[in-house]
């Protein structure tokens, strides 16, 4: 029978690996031992000389009694006693494990049996610090508390492939969305994109559960890594230093009509009819034709190649895309001109690694598509014409798409700019940061693209199914843990991290605090005084 009277005696560790294979151990403690799903251990192979770390992913009752119903017997306590018969099985997932030149491996061996099981002291912290990155999110959490000294951030150069954020309603994506801009800001390895039609953004407002927050100019200390173009009134803008957002006829393509409105084939045939065109040449020709009395071999306008172009479409077609035209001009007159655009200025911050924020305040949600998919379209042709050119560096872009699956879901082909950057993006340094609290209406060869999945509690099991088959780490094994994040948690799996590594994010008004606290940083009110 086994014994789980430890031969060192004293105060030394009753824990001891029992089993039980590469990529699962089992161990026992003592029946009245305090742990915690999700508890970081560690495991020490005196015979290999080797230091495993392991997360706890299940804690079971066991007994070496053969009798199956010992406990349930009447005075069990007085015939047995609770003694080391007694005990908790431990089992755990193997995070990977530190040779003697101190570099973090993923798990490819078994500890000894019975290798010491214990908690890791601070110095044993270094070797999962190593296998973090630059873009600081929050910190390693454990069981019911969290590794302060294990911060968890991610790689840089892994944003070209594409990034998932995963979140229901509440569970924290603003923040972490802040918090990610924030240390962005601060790395400047990478442009960031990110188009916020609720103003919450650069000032701050409120969060989902009323409490007021803050926003990225609050980050005074990282202000230099910001770019904010905004559609929000001169005061502000004089009394923040921001940028006001344009854009030109000629920005606008007509298949940006299709994120606008319901398509019917003709209309849809027209719309690829025009898809070259420049956007300049097809609002005038719509806003100066008359598809009553219109005929293509008889027009003496301007565009006599559109009319030729559109000659076999019925006026009726034509005289609804008018309709459409002229909707979308009013709909977006807040920003959209003839001539003057803010895209040559956008893609140069985004190329200078900085945060690009476009804040459109009150803004539709057709206004927020509408404007996303110009950019993003400006800024894959920029980098496929970069490349084209053999240009020496290639700048890496990430950009934000919140409710994701308005325009990457499986439907028709009405959001081929999105798609094209999902799935070409990253050979031309563009990444995606695809953002929803619907994963499972993603398009699923999208979701193959995404290499980093920040997940923070998905109540549905569809979505969490999905999210579990599509990251590149094994996350089934996580399914519990998922269920119970509380806000402001994740797992996070993600390339160059050996693991899927459970966060607490950051709150980003404390994170910033720290951030802003060194020398020689003010705060924000008093950095506008000064600038006057
Ligand atoms: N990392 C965190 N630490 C502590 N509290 C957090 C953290 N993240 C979020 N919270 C709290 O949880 C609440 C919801 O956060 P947040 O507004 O970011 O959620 P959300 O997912 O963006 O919600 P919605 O989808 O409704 O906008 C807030 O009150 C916030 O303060």
């Amino acid at each position: 029978m086994m014994s789980l009277i430890d031969i060192d005696g004293g105060d030394a560790s009753k824990y001891r690996l029992i089993g039980d294979r590469v990529l699962s151990y089992r161990f026992a403690v003592p029946h009245d031992a305090e742990l915690y799903l999700g508890d970081v251990l560690k495991i020490t192979d005196s015979v290999k000389g080797l230091t495993f770390f392991a997360k706890v992913s299940d804690l079971l009752h066991g007994c070496n009694f053969s009798d199956p119903k010992w406990d349930t017997r009447p005075h069990t306590e007085h015939f047995y006693g609770i003694g080391e018969d007694v005990f908790i099985l431990v089992e755990a997932i193997p995070l990977g494990f530190v040779g003697e030149d101190g570099v973090f491996r993923k798990p490819r061996t078994i500890p000894a049996k019975f290798s010491r099981v214990e908690q890791p002291q601070a110095e044993d912290f270094a070797f999962l610090r190593q296998v973090m990155g630059e873009i600081e999110v929050g910190v390693m959490k454990t069981g019911q508390g969290v590794l302060k000294d294990v911060r968890v951030a991610l790689h840089a150069t892994v944003m070209r492939q594409h990034m998932g954020v995963f979140a229901t309603t509440g569970m924290g994506k603003s923040n972490f969305m802040k918090v990610f801009c924030a240390s962005c800001m601060q790395a400047r390895k990478f442009g960031l994109l990110i188009v916020d039609p609720h103003g919450e953004y650069v000032a701050g407002g409120r969060s989902s559960s009323g409490t007021a927050t803050q926003g990225l100019l609050h980050y005074q200390a990282g202000r230099d890594g910001l770019a904010v173009f905004t559609t929000r009134s001169d005061s502000f803008r004089k009394k923040y230093l921001l940028d006001q957002l344009y854009l030109d006829y000629d920005d606008f393509r007509a298949p940006d009509l299709l994120l606008l409105y319901e398509h019917s084939q003709p209309q849809r045939e027209v719309v690829e009819m025009l898809e070259s065109t420049p956007g300049s040449a097809v609002i005038d020709f719509f806003q100066n034709t008359d598809f009553a009395t219109f005929d293509a071999d008889t027009y003496t306008g301007r565009h006599p190649a559109i009319a030729r172009d559109l000659k076999n479409f019925s006026p009726s077609t034509l005289s609804v895309m008018q309709r459409r035209i002229k909707g979308m001009l009013n709909r977006n007159r807040g920003f959209l001109r003839e001539r003057g655009s803010s895209i040559p200025d956008i893609i140069k911050a985004l190329h200078e690694n900085k945060v690009v924020l476009i804040d459109i305040p009150g803004m539709s949600e057709q206004s927020e598509l509408f404007v996303l998919s110009i950019i993003t379209r400006m800024i894959m042709r920029n980098h496929q014409g970069e490349d084209a050119r053999g240009a020496e560096e290639q700048k890496q872009v990430l950009i934000t798409i919140e409710e994701a699956q308005r325009v990457l879901g499986s439907g028709l082909g009405s959001t081929r700019t999105f798609r094209e950057a999902a799935m070409e993006g990253r050979k031309f340094g563009v990444g995606l940061c695809v953002v929803t609290q619907q994963p499972k209406n993603i398009d699923a060869r999208v979701l193959a693209q995404l290499n980093t999945f920040v997940v923070m509690g998905l109540s549905d099991r569809g979505d969490r199914d999905i999210i579990a088959s599509s990251a590149k780490q094994d996350l089934s094994r996580l399914d519990t843990e998922i269920q119970t994040l509380e806000p402001g948690e994740a797992v996070i799996s993600t390339l160059g991290i050996p693991f899927p590594v459970s966060t607490r994010i950051h709150l980003f008004e404390e994170y910033i605090q720290d951030l802003n606290g060194r020398p020689g940083s003010r705060p924000i009110e008093e950095g506008l005084d000064t600038s006057f």
